[in-house]
């Protein structure tokens, strides 16, 4: 990592969405090497920092205002799909259900969703696109038509997508939505082995049960502010949670993942 331009630099943020102002005064700092779960009630801002993080959305310009992603103050993130890929299921919608599964990563190598049938890979670039499917679990279902698949092998093939460009960050936004409990173990466990191998990731969720042990940075939103940030088990501890989320919680570690449940059982 260049320790002058970590992943996310934000201070004194505004960020407005409408007539809401979502942030204000915000910083947060990430370095490229961490891995790091954000979580927070619905309405904390988890989207809006996605949004900014992906672009969609830009911080005021204000003086004092810092926004910056890898050191660029203007980013797009087609442009830094190299150093940070994005998995959001949404984008699972927006293939062609009859197109080979494969077409899902090599598309992203020219910034498309789909292969269209004046778009030519080099043997390298059909390398890379199956190492990233290797990676990901699925390169046995290549040639499978993307229609025919399971959510949790769309996901993963979306994981591909994102890896097929090399980056050396993930943004995971809600990964494991509307998965099964195999499939999203699968999915985690995929992830665990990135990281370990030094990927950077940024796990967006609603479920502290699906962070992986490795995970050493927690960051709870409430607001649009900086609830808590700090290492897993001081973060993730009842008496935090129960605050975040206005209610008596109840935190157990079972192989270093977090399980929340109601303080008291109901009777
Ligand atoms: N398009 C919009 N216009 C105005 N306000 C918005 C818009 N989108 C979101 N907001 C507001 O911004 C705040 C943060 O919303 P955001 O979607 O970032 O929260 P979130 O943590 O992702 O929530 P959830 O868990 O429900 O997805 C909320 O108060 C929300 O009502």
């Amino acid at each position: 990592m260049n320790a002058e331009h970590p992943l996310l630099e934000l201070r004194h943020a505004d960020v407005w969405r409408g007539d809401n102002r979502v942030f204000h005064d915000f910083a947060l700092t990430v370095r490229d090497d961490e891995s790091v779960a954000i979580l927070g009630p619905n309405g904390a801002g988890k989207s809006t920092l996605i949004k900014l993080i992906t672009g969609e959305l830009r911080a005021a310009a204000e003086p004092g205002t810092v926004a910056r992603l890898f050191g660029e103050d203007l980013w797009s993130l087609e442009d830094l799909r190299h150093k940070l890929g994005l998995v959001a299921p949404e984008e699972a919608q927006r293939f062609d259900p009859e197109e080979p599964a494969e077409g899902v990563v090599l598309s992203s190598l020219r910034g498309a969703f789909g292969v269209t049938r004046w778009m030519r890979f080099s043997k390298q670039e059909r390398a890379r696109a199956a190492a990233a499917m290797q990676k990901a679990g699925v390169l046995d279902l290549a040639k499978r038509d993307y229609g025919t698949l399971s959510s949790g092998q769309r996901r993963r093939f979306l994981l591909a997508r994102a890896l097929v460009h090399e980056p050396q960050a993930l943004l995971l936004d809600e990964p494991t939505t509307a998965l099964d409990f195999p499939s999203s173990f699968a999915f985690i466990e995929i992830v665990r082995e990135l990281i370990r191998s030094g990927h950077g990731v940024l796990w967006v969720t609603h479920h502290p049960s699906e962070i992986p042990p490795e995970t050493t940075r927690v960051i709870l939103l409430k607001d649009g502010r900086i609830f808590a940030d700090g290492a897993p088990k001081q973060v993730l501890a009842s008496k935090v949670l129960s605050e975040l989320y206005g209610l008596p919680l109840k935190v157990r570690w079972s192989g270093g993942f977090c399980h929340v449940g109601p303080a008291s059982p109901p009777p």
